[in-house]
C-alpha cells in the first residue's frame, strides 16, 4: 500500500479565511461520555476543521472512531465537554435556533418522514412546522421535487414508495429548508446502484448551483471517491487524514482482501506476509488461517499468493471487499494499535 500523509493541520492560513466563506468551523471539539462504572470515554478528543461554503465533504472513519458525536456535537444536539462550534458564524452552543437556521440534516436514513403521509404532505407538514404556510413555498417545493425527480410520486403516500425514493424524500424534507449546510448519515444507504448515481448527481448539483454545502458520513468508498470534495477521516476520537479526495488516491486504489487457507501457514511465510503487507484479523488454527490483506492493485494479490503457495497451504477462497472503507480503516490504521497513517506523515 503506498502511503498516506498525515495533515492534521486544520487551521486555515489567513488568505485561505479571506477568500473563502467557512461554512462549518469546528474547534478544539471534545466529548467525554461517561459509562455505566463511571468510568470516562473520550470520544471525541480535541478536533479541529473548518468546512468551505459550496463543498461535499466526506467525514470517515471505522465504527466507534467519532463521527457520530462530532456531527450530534455540530448539530448542538449534543452539548460538548470541550470546544465549540460555528455554523456560518453562529455558535451552535450560544444561539442554538440561529444556528438551526443555517443547517438541516438526514441523520438516520429516511426516518425525517411521516410514512402515511403523501410526498407533498410531508413537505406541507415541515414547513408549517417552521411557522411557514405550505402555499407560499409551494413553488420551491414543485422545483425541488422537480429537481429530484420527485414530481411524479407528489401524491403517493410515502411508505408505498420504493427504498430510494424513500430517501430522496427525506433529503427533500431537509433540502426544503433551504439550509445552506445539510449533513447526511449513509445518504446512499441500501440504494441500488442507478439510484445511488442519480442521488449522488442530484446533490451535486445542489452544491454547485445553489452553493450548498454537505457533510457526508458514510463507509462506501465508490460514493466517497466520486462525490466528495474533501476527505475527513476520524479514527478513536481523532483527525488522522484531512485532505482533497483527490489527494486520496493511495486509499482508494486499495483493495483489501479476506484469505482463507485450509491449513495452518508456517511462521516464516505469515512474517514474510506481514512484512511486507498491510495485514489485519489473522485467525489461525491448525487446520485453517485467515486474514485480510490489503493491496494497491488486483495484481499484487498475486505475489500474496505465491508466497502462500510456497507455504505449502491450499487456497480455500479469497474473497473481495471493494466498496468497504471499514476494511481499509482497519488494515492501515492496525488491529494492534500500530497507525500506519500517523507513521506516513
Ligand atoms: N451515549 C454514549 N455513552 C457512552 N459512550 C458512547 C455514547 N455514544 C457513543 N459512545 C462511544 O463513543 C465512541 C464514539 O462513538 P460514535 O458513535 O461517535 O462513533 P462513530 O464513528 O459514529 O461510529 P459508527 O460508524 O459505528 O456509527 C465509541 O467508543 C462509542 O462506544
Amino acid at each position: 500500500m503506498g502511503t498516506l500523509e498525515m495533515d492534521t493541520d486544520h487551521t486555515p492560513s489567513p488568505s485561505d479565511s479571506a477568500t473563502d466563506e467557512i461554512a462549518v468551523s469546528v474547534e478544539h471539539l471534545t466529548k467525554e461520555y461517561s459509562t455505566r462504572d463511571g468510568d470516562a470515554i473520550t470520544a471525541v478528543d480535541d478536533v479541529s476543521f473548518d468546512i468551505e461554503s459550496g463543498t461535499i465533504v466526506g467525514l470517515l472513519g471505522p465504527n466507534g472512531a467519532g463521527k457520530t458525536t462530532t456531527i450530534k456535537s455540530t448539530l448542538g444536539l449534543l452539548i460538548p465537554t470541550d470546544g465549540s462550534v460555528h455554523i456560518n458564524g453562529v455558535d451552535v452552543h450560544d444561539d442554538y435556533r440561529g444556528a438551526y437556521e443555517n443547517v438541516s440534516a438526514v441523520l438516520e436514513g429516511n426516518r425525517n418522514a411521516y410514512w402515511r403521509l403523501t410526498v407533498r404532505e410531508n413537505l406541507d407538514y415541515f414547513a408549517s412546522l417552521q411557522g411557514i404556510h405550505p402555499k407560499t413555498v409551494r413553488d420551491q417545493h414543485d422545483e425541488l421535487l422537480e429537481q429530484l425527480r420527485l414530481t411524479d410520486k407528489a401524491n403517493e403516500v410515502v411508505k408505498d414508495l420504493s427504498r430510494g425514493m424513500k430517501q430522496k424524500v427525506s433529503l427533500a424534507i431537509s433540502l426544503a429548508r433551504d439550509t445552506p449546510v445539510v449533513f447526511m448519515d449513509e445518504p446512499t444507504l441500501g440504494l441500488d446502484v442507478e439510484a445511488a448515481r442519480d442521488l449522488q448527481r442530484d446533490l451535486r448539483t445542489l452544491v454547485d448551483e445553489h452553493d450548498r454545502t454537505i457533510v457526508v458520513s458514510s463507509h462506501n468508498m465508490d460514493v466517497v471517491q466520486s462525490l466528495c470534495d474533501r476527505v475527513i477521516i476520524m479514527n478513536e476520537g481523532s483527525i488522522v487524514v484531512d485532505r482533497p479526495v483527490d489527494a486520496l488516491s493511495d486509499l482508494f486504489d486499495t483493495r483489501t482482501y479476506r484469505v482463507v487457507l485450509e491449513g495452518r501457514l508456517p511462521d516464516s511465510h505469515r512474517e514474510t506476509v506481514e512484512g511486507t503487507y498491510e495485514t489485519s484479523r489473522w485467525k489461525t488454527s491448525d487446520n485453517r488461517t485467515e486474514f485480510t490483506v490489503a493491496v494497491e492493485t488486483p495484481r499484487r494479490l498475486y505475489d500474496v499468493v505465491d508466497i502462500l503457495r510456497d507455504g505449502g497451504v491450499a487456497i480455500e477462497s479469497v474473497s473481495s471487499n471493494e466498496s468497504d472503507l471499514e476494511e481499509v480503516f482497519l488494515t492501515i490504521t492496525g488491529d494492534d494499535g500500530e497507525n500506519m497513517l500517523e507513521g506516513s506523515g
